[in-house]
């Protein structure tokens, strides 16, 4: 009876063990699963992943396959080299004349190759009007990834354009969102001139003007009501979210086109609730039943025979970045509509020398611009502040962006310069007032000022012509940042520098980090010494002369 009952406690063990196992084991097969978009967004055919299902027992277990939907796997390639594939303005179909001489009048002769392909996409999917979709059904969404200075503005700039050339009432319906006030205002500058003449509104909401003159500019009050004054906003998240819910009279119920421009920082700042405030006010009905009601939109669901009976305004999502993610799970929070993607992310197959062609090493993640040369440079601390002179005194570039990793630091290293004297030298940070900050922005631009130190700040978007090198005085601590900074330089197919100071115990993770992103190895650059030792008495001089101003500038503080 012992014997039997321990040999029945045995058994149960087994089976608890082979449960557990079981049960571990579905939960990595739904890990595999998560990444996976839900068929209806994804606009996909119901074929189930390959390898969803975790197979128990003593069959043959195959690993499991990553599951990208069929848009992200199968994506329309953009040319990665923009000088070699221009393509003549009037070459690419369906451009308004208006604008084709808008364009030559701003010096665009070309387009430049996302531009050959999305311009047409987006036209395309407004060929019936802003009303309604191609044939009437509901148009695809469009998302874009392609290099920094690639022209990706233009590329929805023009087409937004020209769908709404023909409105009748002034209603808002494109809005673009961008995560700084810097890059808003560069945006809507590109706006204004390609609308100027045309009659279409462009505004920009910020926070750089009061909530009260934003509400002035958005919308006026009339014995009929409010009416929009607004075609095209422009706007920062936060400032956006603030004027749905307190501007009275703010209407995006007949929205067609939201632009989520660095569409991955977007999807970052996500928390903010913002998109789904849009999407709210974009599908609330409207309370007076009157004259709106043929194109009173509701919020899409499954198409049935009821819900095509009647037009519907469809609200159409377009995504820029250059470095989107690819990750369908982060893509998922934007409810994207039966996506298309437009990419310059692929591996690029070289020439070998018996005629046949062979696959890049490492899995491409991001595409830098073709113009642009990188190299590092390895040091230590206190070398830092001198190499940059150096650099600054022997290479005599005339405008240099270059980055630190917090606001602290491009302040000291912004007073050491100066006390170092010779170069031209201003910083970039939210340590300064907007103001200020706009007016260092276009004396860099004007080439008054040699060397901008900056935080991030402007490492996304920024779009400052002549910069022809840029530094890393801090290394960046993610590959993102590292695109978007270097990105500053080598813009529209123009050559530019970048280089990297990395500290020695820094070295193997910063070249990791390029590897794993597939960046083909980066030139590594020395410096002697002994070309520092000129300047060593004139940075000590400098060294005590800035401690003096930072004693200043903190009794200043607690005064
Ligand atoms: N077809 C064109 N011909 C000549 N210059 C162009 C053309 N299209 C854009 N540019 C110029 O190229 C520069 C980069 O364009 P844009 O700012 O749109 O790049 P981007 O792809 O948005 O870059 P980022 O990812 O850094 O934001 C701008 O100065 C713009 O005026």
């Amino acid at each position: 009876l012992k014997n039997k009952s321990k040999r029945k406690k045995r058994d149960e063990e087994t089976k608890g063990a082979e449960r557990k196992k079981a049960r571990s084991e579905g939960a990595e097969g739904n890990q595999s699963t998560k990444e996976e978009l839900p068929l209806a967004a994804s606009g996909e055919e119901a074929t189930p992943p390959p390898s969803s299902l975790v197979v128990l027992g003593d069959y043959d277990r195959k690993p499991v396959q990553p599951f990208l939907p069929q848009w992200l796997a199968q994506p329309k390639l953009l040319q990665k080299r923009i000088k070699e594939n221009l393509i003549p303005v009037g070459d690419v179909p369906g451009i308004h004349p208006k604008l084709l001489k808008k364009l030559q009048m701003n010096g665009i002769e070309s387009f430049f190759p996302v531009q050959a392909e999305v311009i047409p996409a987006i036209l395309q999917s407004a060929s019936n009007g802003y009303l309604m979709g191609q044939g009437g059904y509901r148009p695809k969404d469009i998302c874009v990834s392609a290099p920094t200075g690639s022209g990706k503005t233009l590329s929805f700039v023009i087409p937004i354009i020209q769908v709404l050339l023909d409105r009748v009432v002034c209603q808002v319906r494109a809005l673009v969102v961008l995560p700084t006030k810097e890059l808003a205002q560069q945006v809507s500058k590109v706006f204004n001139i390609y609308t100027d003449g045309t009659g279409l509104k462009v505004v920009l909401i910020t926070g750089q003007k009061s909530f009260a003159k934003e509400q002035e500019m958005l919308v006026q009050k009339k014995v009929t009501g409010y009416c929009s004054l607004a075609d095209i906003i422009v706007a920062t998240p936060g400032r956006l979210a603030d004027h749905i819910s307190k501007t009275p009279g703010f209407n995006l119920t007949q929205l067609r086109f939201l632009i989520i421009d660095e569409a991955d920082r977007m999807i970052d700042d996500m928390h903010q609730n913002w998109l789904n405030q849009v999407v709210k006010a974009a599908f609330q009905v409207e309370n007076d039943s009157g004259s709106n009601t043929l194109f009173q939109r509701t919020k899409p669901g499954p198409v049935t025979a009821a819900s095509c009976c009647y037009p519907q305004i469809p609200l159409q999502k377009l995504l820029f970045s250059a470095t989107l993610t690819q990750d369908p799970e982060k893509l998922q929070q934007l409810g994207l509509f039966q996506p298309r993607l437009f990419t310059s992310v692929y591996s690029e197959k070289k020439p070998l020398i018996d005629g046949t062609e062979t696959e890049q090493d490492a899995e491409e993640k991001y595409t830098l611009p073709e113009g642009l040369s990188q190299c590092y440079v390895p040091c230590d601390l206190n070398s830092k502040p001198l190499l940059l002179l150096h650099f600054m005194l022997t290479m005599k570039f005339t405008r240099v962006l270059c980055f630190t990793n917090s606001r602290e630091a491009s302040h000291r290293l912004f007073l050491l310069v100066q006390a170092f004297g010779g170069i031209t030298v201003a910083e970039f940070s939210s340590r300064l007032p907007p103001n200020e900050r706009q007016r260092t922005m276009k004396e860099f631009e004007q080439g008054k000022i040699q060397l901008l130190i900056s935080t991030d700040a402007t490492a996304r978007g920024i779009d400052i012509k002549g910069v022809n090198c840029v530094i890393n005085y801090d290394a960046p601590q993610f590959i993102r940042a590292y695109i978007h900074r270097v990105g500053r330089t080598a813009r529209a197919g123009k050559a530019g520098l970048a280089f990297s100071m990395v500290l020695r115990i820094q070295e193997r993770r910063f070249l990791r980090m390029l590897k794993d992103a597939g960046i083909p190895d980066i030139k590594k650059h020395l410096v002697k010494g002994k070309s520092l030792k000129p300047l060593v008495q004139q940075y000590e001089e400098a060294l005590s002369k800035l401690e003096k101003t930072v004693k200043g500038e903190q009794a200043q503080k607690r005064a």
